[in-house]
């Protein structure tokens, strides 16, 4: 997609974002070129990009940060009355409390320091799953604590086996391998393996395009059970030799079904066709995230074991429902005004606000900026050390507005944002499900609002209407009539079949799913 492999050799990988030919000259200063020089679209050509340099800063040591969490909200016991469903031949009996699950004494205490007193559904079904050596798709809402659900059974088992000393040897052989789609997510990610692994002997690193190579792979050299990637550098790490893959026993996709679209389809193939990856046979494989189409669900089951179990908590690809959607009607030409009135009222209150271009990022971030309003941008075009500040900036509240692409919209989990804008809406109902799940996290209660342009939108309307009254949530008159009326090109385009799918297979091979059962 647009904003992946911008450089040869660069390692890079980001998720689908369209371009814009904007230059920055530094934090928060943005300078659009073509409105500078009408003409210079026309005369961008690529040049290979410069070698990465940047090392970010060493992460903090201290317990308190590495444990720093914000408190679950009030709607979190609500999880469990949430319908849980399991297809798949003999799925093991759920656990109900964390003492169930069997953990180690360390990884006990760590998730306790954590501030975990009783696991989210998907953990209740997914640890048990995933420790009873199964493969697993599992789909449960934006929020709901799926990172730990496949984290927690892969570091207890390479805790009770053992893992192999391998500090300072050339090449490392990783017991587990986790894939996401950008680079702040597999860093988050990355950041709650450290966390939970935090005094065992279990070694964790991370990799990612927008960072110097040599500074990762000396980390990797340094011992890796657990190896974190975007896909892009991850190849190139394998590429170059470092890291050897005969001893893999985990291979997990996080957002598995952006993981296994059009756009990274082609490298998840690369990577498992890489020298040494153990077959799917004889490999783990466990597959994560709160949308999941059929089509991708098909296609996934080429990396899985034929009896893998399906997980799905809720409704598969069902917005969060502790976020509450509103919706505004507006014309293209008066969205930077209504942008600017919510955010006189939402004052300090931390906000998303997601657009679809990159340049349009810039120009918000930009506009924002000479209203007064402290706010920073993060998007595919921007270095990583100016992206990484600006979710920096975001996270303590010097900028409590952040101006995100998609490149923000899966797997972020960023305290206290009380507010999503779509002030562009997407062109796809997951990545709006993905968005709107940056707010309303582990219990706590959200707000969104999108603009919505009857010329532009209308073919999302059919959508909208089904997330939103799945969600239990008002669905406005004007929108129910978009959707049904067929009014523009909504009435062609209906909701995409796999919208409300459960798992695939019952629908083409029920036969191969023996024993479903269907909780609380
Ligand atoms: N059992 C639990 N008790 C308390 N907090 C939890 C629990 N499980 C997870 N959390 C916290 O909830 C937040 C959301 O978890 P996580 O990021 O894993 O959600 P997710 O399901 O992966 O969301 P997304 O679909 O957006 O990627 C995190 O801050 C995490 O530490």
């Amino acid at each position: 997609p647009p904003g992946r492999g911008k450089g040869f050799g660069s390692g890079d990988d980001d998720d689908g974002e369209s371009n814009g030919n904007v230059f920055q000259s530094g934090p928060g200063s943005v300078v659009c070129l073509s409105s500078v020089f009408p003409t210079l679209s026309c005369c961008v050509f690529s040049t290979p990009e410069p070698r990465v340099t940047y090392v970010p800063p060493p992460l903090p040591e201290d317990e308190d940060s590495i444990f720093a969490h914000y408190e679950s909200g009030i709607n979190f016991d609500k999880y469990d009355d949430i319908m849980v469903d399991v297809s798949g031949s003999n799925p093991p009996q759920a656990i109900m409390t964390f003492e169930e699950a069997a953990l180690c004494e360390t990884l006990n205490k760590n998730v306790s320091k954590s501030g975990y007193v009783k696991p989210t559904p998907v953990q209740k079904h997914g640890i048990p799953i995933i420790s009873a050596g199964r493969d697993i798709m599992a789909c449960a809402q934006t929020g709901s604590g799926k990172t730990a659900a496949f984290l927690l059974p892969i570091l207890q088992k390479l805790m009770s086996d053992g893992v192999a000393a391998s500090r300072f040897s050339e090449l490392q052989e990783p017991e587990a391998l986790i894939v996401a789609p950008t680079r702040e997510l597999i860093n988050q990610i990355y950041m709650e393996a450290r966390k939970f692994s935090f005094g065992t002997c279990v070694r964790p690193v991370v990799v990612y395009g927008g960072i110097s190579t040599g500074h990762q792979l000396r980390e990797v050299e340094r011992g890796c059970n657990v190896l974190c990637g975007t896909p892009g550098r991850l190849l190139d790490v394998i590429g170059r030799g470092k890291v050897g893959l005969s001893k893999l026993r985990y291979f997990v996709l996080d957002e598995a079904d952006r993981m296994l679209d059009m756009g990274f389809e082609p490298d998840m193939r690369r990577l498992v066709g890489s020298p040494g990856m153990p077959s799917k046979e004889e490999r783990q494989t466990l597959m994560f995230s709160a949308t999941f189409p059929e089509e991708i669900q098909r296609l996934a089951a080429d990396f899985l074991r034929t009896d893998y179990l399906f997980l799905a908590v809720g409704v598969v690809g069902g917005a969060c429902t502790d976020v509450e959607q509103k919706f505004v009607q507006v014309s293209k030409f008066s969205k930077r005004e209504q942008l600017l009135d919510i955010l006189k009222t939402t004052g300090t209150e931390r906000t998303m606000v997601f657009v679809e271009t990159k340049r349009n990022a810039d120009f918000i971030a930009t506009f924002l900026c000479q209203e007064k309003v402290p706010t920073t941008s993060i998007h595919g075009d921007r270095e990583q050390r100016e992206r990484e500040q600006a979710l920096g900036d975001f996270r303590s509240g010097k900028c409590p507005v952040l101006v995100a692409t998609s490149v923000a919209a899966r797997g972020l989990d960023i305290p206290d944002v009380q507010h999503v804008i779509n002030f562009d809406l997407p062109n796809n109902i997951d990545e709006y499900v993905h968005r709107i799940g940056r707010t309303g996290r582990c219990g706590n209660t959200g707000r969104a609002v999108s603009f919505y342009d009857m010329e532009a939108d209308s073919q999302l309307a059919p959508s909208l209407v089904r997330v939103l009254s799945r969600a239990q949530q008002e669905v406005p008159s004007w929108l129910e009539e978009s959707a049904f009326s067929g009014g523009g090109s909504a009435g062609s385009n209906l909701p995409r079949k796999g919208f409300n799918s459960t798992d695939s297979r019952k629908v083409t091979e029920p036969d191969l799913l023996g024993l479903s059962r269907i909780e609380p």
